[in-house]
């Protein structure tokens, strides 16, 4: 045994023989308790080197999947805790509630050491196994704690920095823990209170997918910071009466157990009734409603959600949870604008209004259309989008309506049925409805309004049930000012309006990151990205938002020298203003070409970014002989976003002007 591993070993026993002699060793309390607990309980020999114990990979599997649905949305948060803390050498680690290490997030710096200390899936990290440790002490503590260089109890893991919290279920039983452990001389400070912040996102989101069947009252006492980690969330029945509240709601109401609260009816906490609170949130506005503690008399603001589907029999979370959290809520990851936007479209789910988004190109309609459908009862059904901007007029009503055979020349012998047909029973996506031709709108508004469609060419009709959810880019107002747009079809296809917030302006860009370089990359690979880097890429402009981030990543990904990413693995295109640091072999990287066509347009020069942009666009356009048709296929984007792309870019085809 190493001198180093003898004094710890000495320093340990002459304190917990003495407890008196803790707080002048810089011990704080719990891990005194700890201690004492290893040398007295667990009769642990803090000089012990034994290789960590490892359960067998049926038993692993078995725990992985007895917490899926917590590992599910556990995952989401780790990479966000992962990109937070990036280069500071941590690995970020989910243990189930007896310290069996189930999910890992490693520094590519740290894996060595990491597997040398047994962080590795499978490994028992309890405080009974490993001493005094973050995953094994918070466990039994029951709250976060730190434990730092030599506080560890073993002196093998004295090179090691932990900071570990314990997740709990809605009933106050502790399901996992998660934790981050590092190399200690790069720990810090900050790092307990960012694992307690995704310990609390966790907490909450499993709860929102949890008692997606039944109403939810979300509250805080600041209307924004409801959909935000600090909200109180109380699941009731349908008779107001409440079935379990998260640890903020607890907090927030001065409660100390769930117990004080289940099974007490919600006018008992505040001062409204169970149906005016579903009344005044769910049916009359959309938005929070103030209400009044009956304890405390302090206000609040609350919420209600609706329940998403039918009722189901109640389990524990530690028991079969959902594997995924609502589709929904997986869209942000704490931006205040998506909380509010899921929020809405939460309360609406099941009662057929009719949703229309706005939004920039790339900013997530279509995704978010197809969430809200797997959000609600029809999630099994079709989902059956339709791009009335890339579909020539002349086709567009055969697509919508169908037709009989032989309905016109060049129609298939068996006819066809439309897209308004293959989604009955679920969801029509609309997109890019202001690009509808004038004259179909009033076909589509009398097969709304009349709920049966007759195929073109006649025909009996077809009874119809479909939810509908549009979207568009363009201001349909203007549209129905300039009288292109039907004011009645805007009315009926309107319901509620939300706006997806463009990129540039959401503030968990990092986070979106994390979770599409998660996405992107092979199952076993570890990608990382410096801060310089994640920095860099919140100054981005952004003008094809998440589509274009999600390009980025991915070509980033498949183009990386080593799984560490910096700013050296960003296009040229991408770094104008950004100083990135000289590599030996990195001379000839050109920098973004000068802005000089901004002289294009001297009333509306374009900005570096633009200028870029425009650069790389035309490079494409060039290299396709500007077919738009393949060169927008290439960008995964409408041929409609790329004319007006053009325009906006002040690009010409010198052969030929195009038909802007
Ligand atoms: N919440 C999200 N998380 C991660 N990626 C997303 C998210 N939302 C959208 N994306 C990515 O952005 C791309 C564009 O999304 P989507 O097609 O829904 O945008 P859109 O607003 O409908 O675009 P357009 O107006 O050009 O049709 C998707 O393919 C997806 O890769």
């Amino acid at each position: 045994m190493s001198d180093c591993a003898v004094d710890h070993g000495r320093r340990v026993r002459s304190i917990v023989q003495s407890r008196v002699g803790a707080d002048t060793a810089g011990t704080s309390n719990q891990i005194t308790r700890s201690w004492i607990r290893c040398l007295h309980d667990y009769q642990l020999d803090p000089g012990k080197r034994d290789e960590p114990e490892v359960v067998a990979a049926g038993e692993l599997a078995e725990r992985r999947a007895r917490l899926a649905g917590v590992q599910a949305v556990a995952k989401v948060e780790m990479a966000n805790l992962y990109q937070q803390l990036a280069g500071s050498g941590y690995a970020i680690v989910l243990t189930d509630a007896e310290g069996v290490l189930l999910d890992y997030f490693g520094d590519p710096g740290f894996t060595h050491a990491a597997s040398h200390s047994g962080l590795m899936p499978g490994a028992v990290w309890s405080e009974r196994a490993q001493g005094t440790n973050g995953m094994g002490t918070c466990l039994v503590e029951r709250r976060p704690v730190t434990v730092h260089q030599d506080e560890h109890y073993l002196a093998r893991h004295i090179g090691l920095s932990c900071a570990g919290a314990p997740i709990f279920d809605h009933e106050g039983e502790i399901v996992a823990a998660l934790d981050a452990s590092g190399e200690s001389r790069l720990a810090q400070q900050h790092t307990l209170a960012l694992v307690t912040m995704s310990v609390q996102m966790i907490e909450n989101r499993v709860f929102l997918d949890r008692f997606r069947h039944d109403y939810i009252l979300r509250f805080h006492n600041r209307p924004e910071f409801i959909g935000t980690l600090s909200e109180g969330a109380l699941a009731l029945d349908p008779t107001g009466k409440v079935l379990a509240a998260t640890r903020c709601a607890l907090f927030q109401l001065g409660l100390a157990k769930p117990a004080e609260v289940v099974g007490r009816d919600i006018s008992e906490l505040f001062n409204s009734s169970f149906p005016g609170l579903v009344d005044s949130t769910v049916k009359k506005a959309f938005h929070a409603v103030p209400i009044f503690g009956i304890r405390t008399g302090a206000r609040f603001f609350g919420v209600m959600l609706p329940p998403v589907r039918a009722v189901m029999p109640h389990q524990p979370l530690r028991d079969a949870i959902a594997p995924t959290a609502a589709p929904l809520e997986r869209l942000h990851f704490g931006d205040a604008a998506m909380a509010r936007n899921v929020r809405t479209a939460s309360r609406v789910l099941e009662r057929n209004v009719a949703i229309m988004l706005l939004g920039e190109t790339g900013t997530g309609k279509e995704v978010f259309a197809q969430a809200l459908h797997q959000s609600g009862s029809r999630a099994g059904k079709p989902f059956v989008a339709i791009n009335c901007a890339a579909i020539p007029e002349t086709l567009i009503e055969s697509e919508l309506f169908g037709y009989r055979a032989g309905a016109f020349t060049g129609a298939s012998k068996d006819g066809q049925h439309g897209k308004l047909y293959q989604a009955n029973g679920g969801t029509l996506f609309l997109d890019e409805i202001g690009d509808m031709p004038y004259a179909l709108q009033a076909r589509l508004l009398r097969v709304l309004e009349e709920r049966t469609i007759v195929p073109l060419g006649g025909g009996t009709p077809v009874p119809l049930d479909i939810h509908v959810t549009s979207a568009t880019h363009c201001d349909l107002q203007q549209k129905i000012a300039e009288g292109t747009f039907r004011e009645d079809l805007f009315y009926r296809l309107q319901g509620i309006t939300l706006r997806l917030p463009p990129l540039r302006e959401r503030s968990d860009l990092r986070a979106l990151v994390a979770h599409i370089v998660a996405e992107e990359s092979d199952e076993d690979a570890v990608i990382t990205l410096d801060d310089t880097l994640l920095a860099a890429l919140e100054r981005q402009r952004w003008p094809g938002n998440l589509r274009q981030l999600r390009h980025l990543l991915r070509a980033m990904i498949a183009l990386r020298e080593a799984d560490h990413l910096t700013v050296h693995d960003l296009p040229p295109e991408y770094r104008t203003g950004i100083v990135v640091p000289e590599l030996e072999d990195d001379a000839d990287d050109d920098v973004a070409p000068a802005a000089a066509d901004t002289a294009l347009n001297p009333l509306n020069p374009l900005n570096p970014l633009e200028s870029a942009e425009r650069d790389a666009l035309l490079r494409e356009l060039q290299r396709h002989s500007w077919n738009i048709s393949t060169v927008a296929r290439q960008l995964g984007m409408s041929r409609n976003t790329l004319y007006r792309k053009v325009e906006r870019l002040h690009i010409r085809n010198p052969g030929k002007p195009l038909p802007c």
